[in-house]
């Protein structure tokens, strides 16, 4: 990426903002200055009332209150005095009630960015194609969808605003003291600005190596103990345990010691430039002392160095320290760029078509290859099957079956011929039709930590407990149902860890049932099991078989298959033979 690290910041923002937003943030920047300006004549007013209270008659000598004195005939001095403090109190009030106004737009101003952010992350992958989506892992994934867009609205947002207000009020001093006192401007000019530069340029480089090296630890971290819990069975009889938890520690060790370093870096520049500053006053000190004759105007300039640099040194020191988080959080800018491409995106086009399934569905001549992999996954299928029928699949491991379903499935797309459904091509303008039509059920039955009513209608808000109920009976699921304490509204546990594996797979079923399906992906959905479960599982299909729905089954056990009007071998990709439920068994006797 090209720029300056404020440029950058800049553009990474404007990819998010709508034209009228660009103009609001145009706003704010005005709003900024404005309160900018007001904070330094806040001060700045502060300094000839103080003189003048501090000297009997200095109102009458002021020539900036002695016009206004006489004109409003005031009688004594303290009178004005008064007035002038209530008047000066009345000032801080509005300004700090403007401040904090403009403080409050700024804040939903990037409240409402992030939000854009987060969506537009969210939306990302979940148009991600399926291929790429493993390749990155959940843990990547959970970083790039929640700590990202925070780690950017901290880290870049903020320190952005903070950065440009800091500018502005420097403008404001700086423009102040040049036209009280150039020669003051001249002192400053010299003794901060290489301070500021030189501090920047020690640290800025390695804020940025901290800041993608702990982007690069996080997701490791959730991922050990990802594996750790989802594993914690397998794990603790291998007694390995420790290791996970040593391996955790180790990388949280070294995200600590960043952590800490990052800190220290953004105290130094305060320090840095207080040192500087001190180095200064006494210079002009010592300059005083040796050369007699120019002293008291020396020392006139010392307050006023001190002055002007005490008020400069927290916006300085707040501008280094912007500027260097946004070089931390450079990780979030190259993260939010990635996968902008129109490749990565399989958001469903807008107008989408109905699909009729009432005959056939052909894969017509269909070849998949996955990315960058020369042999195809799966070679020149021809096969029609008739609406209503009951079809396996079968096939040693690697032989293409599940690459087969999921381009049924549409989350992999063949590169040459097509999937026909009564002789029209599947295309991505039929996604929506299809997948009201098509389910899906794993080897492994993907269960969220909710009832079983919700696992099976996925979270549906209106329930129709008519075909909530078929679909329970249909799966073999009422009596285990009806016999739960909670029944339908039992909790399943973290992926369905309070069932048994042939429950969870007729969740699975159910859920494809309440659907309305009227084509089903069975995926090796006995293999896995003991035989009593296969026996449940198997009463559930045989149920199934019973109906219209097309049943396109995945098996490594020749009796899930039996219901099966055909069963297709497959061999690298390629369809091998077509077979019969007796000639398989025969076969195998
Ligand atoms: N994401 C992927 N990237 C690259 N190659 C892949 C990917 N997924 C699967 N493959 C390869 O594609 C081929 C077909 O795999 P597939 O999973 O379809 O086989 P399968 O017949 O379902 O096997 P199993 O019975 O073991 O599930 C295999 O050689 C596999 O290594």
């Amino acid at each position: 990426m090209k720029g300056g690290i404020i440029a950058r910041s800049l553009n990474s923002i404007r990819y998010y903002l709508t034209p009228s937003q660009k103009r609001k943030a145009l706003w704010m920047m005005v709003l900024l200055l404005i309160t900018s300006f007001l904070d330094v004549l806040g001060l700045a007013s502060l300094v000839p009332v103080m003189m003048v209270a501090a000297e009997p008659g200095g109102v009458q000598k002021s020539k900036l209150f002695s016009p206004v004195y006489n004109f409003f005939e005031f009688e004594s001095e303290r009178t004005f005095l008064l007035y002038l403090i209530i008047i000066i109190f009345v000032f801080f009030l509005v300004k700090n009630a403007f401040s904090t106004w403009v403080n409050y737009m700024q804040n939903r101003f990037v409240a409402n960015i992030a939000l854009t952010v987060i969506k537009s992350q969210i939306n990302k992958y979940i148009n991600f194609p399926f291929w790429y989506l493993n390749d990155l892992g959940s843990p990547n994934l959970m970083h790039s969808t929640v700590n990202i867009p925070g780690n950017f609205v901290g880290g870049i947002m903020r320190p952005l605003f903070i950065f440009f207000s800091e500018v502005a009020i420097v403008l404001v001093t700086v423009i102040s003291i040049i036209l009280y006192k150039p020669l003051l401007f001249g002192i400053l000019a010299l003794v901060l600005v290489p301070t500021t530069l030189l501090t920047y340029r020690a640290l800025r480089n390695r804020s940025q190596m901290i800041g993608s090296e702990i982007h690069r630890l996080r997701p490791i971290s959730q991922g050990i103990i990802g594996d750790l819990f989802t594993g914690f069975v397998e794990i603790k009889l291998a007694n390995k345990q420790h290791r996970f938890r040593d391996s955790l520690l180790n990388n949280q060790e070294k995200v600590q010691r960043l952590d800490a370093l990052s800190y220290l870096y953004s105290m130094l520049p305060l320090k840095m430039i207080e040192m500087v500053a001190i180095l200064g006053i006494l210079t002009i000190f010592l300059y005083a002392i040796f050369s007699p004759g120019s002293s008291s105007s020396l020392i006139s300039l010392v307050g006023l160095f001190a002055a002007a640099a005490y008020r400069l040194m927290p916006s300085v020191n707040r501008m280094i320290t912007s500027m260097m988080q946004l070089k931390t959080t450079q990780y979030a800018i190259e993260n939010l760029s990635l996968y902008r491409d129109k490749k990565y995106n399989e958001t469903p086009p807008v107008e989408q078509l109905p699909v009729s399934f009432k005959k056939t569905l052909h894969f017509e001549d269909v070849t998949f290859n996955f990315p960058g992999v020369s042999k195809s996954a799966v070679k020149a299928i021809d096969i029609t099957i008739k609406k209503g029928e009951k079809i396996g699949f079968i096939g040693s491991s690697g032989s293409g079956k599940t690459t087969l379903m999921n381009i049924l499935l549409r989350f992999y797309v063949e590169q040459s011929g097509h999937i026909l459904v009564d002789g029209q091509p599947l295309t991505s303008q039929h996604l929506l039709a299809w997948y009201r039509i098509i389910g899906y059920v794993k080897q492994d039955t993907f269960l969220m930590q909710r009832s079983i009513r919700d696992n099976i209608t996925l979270g549906d808000s209106d329930v129709n407990e008519e075909r909530l109920n078929y679909a329970l009976k249909q799966a073999s699921l009422q009596s285990f149902v009806s016999g739960l304490p909670e029944g339908i509204n039992t909790l399943v546990g973290e992926r369905g860890s309070k069932l048994s594996g042939g429950q969870r797979q007729r969740i699975g079923i159910a859920r494809a049932l309440y659907k309305q399906t009227e084509i089903l992906v069975l995926d090796e959905a006995t293999s896995a099991l003991d035989n009593e479960t296969e026996r449940e599982v198997n009463e559930a299909i045989d149920k199934l078989a019973e109906t219209e729905i097309t049943i396109l089954i995945i098996a490594h056990r020749i009796t899930t298959l039996r219901n099966c009007d055909k069963i297709y071998e497959l061999r690298d990709g390629q369809i091998i033979a077509e077979h019969r439920y007796e000639e398989l068994v025969k076969a195998i006797v």
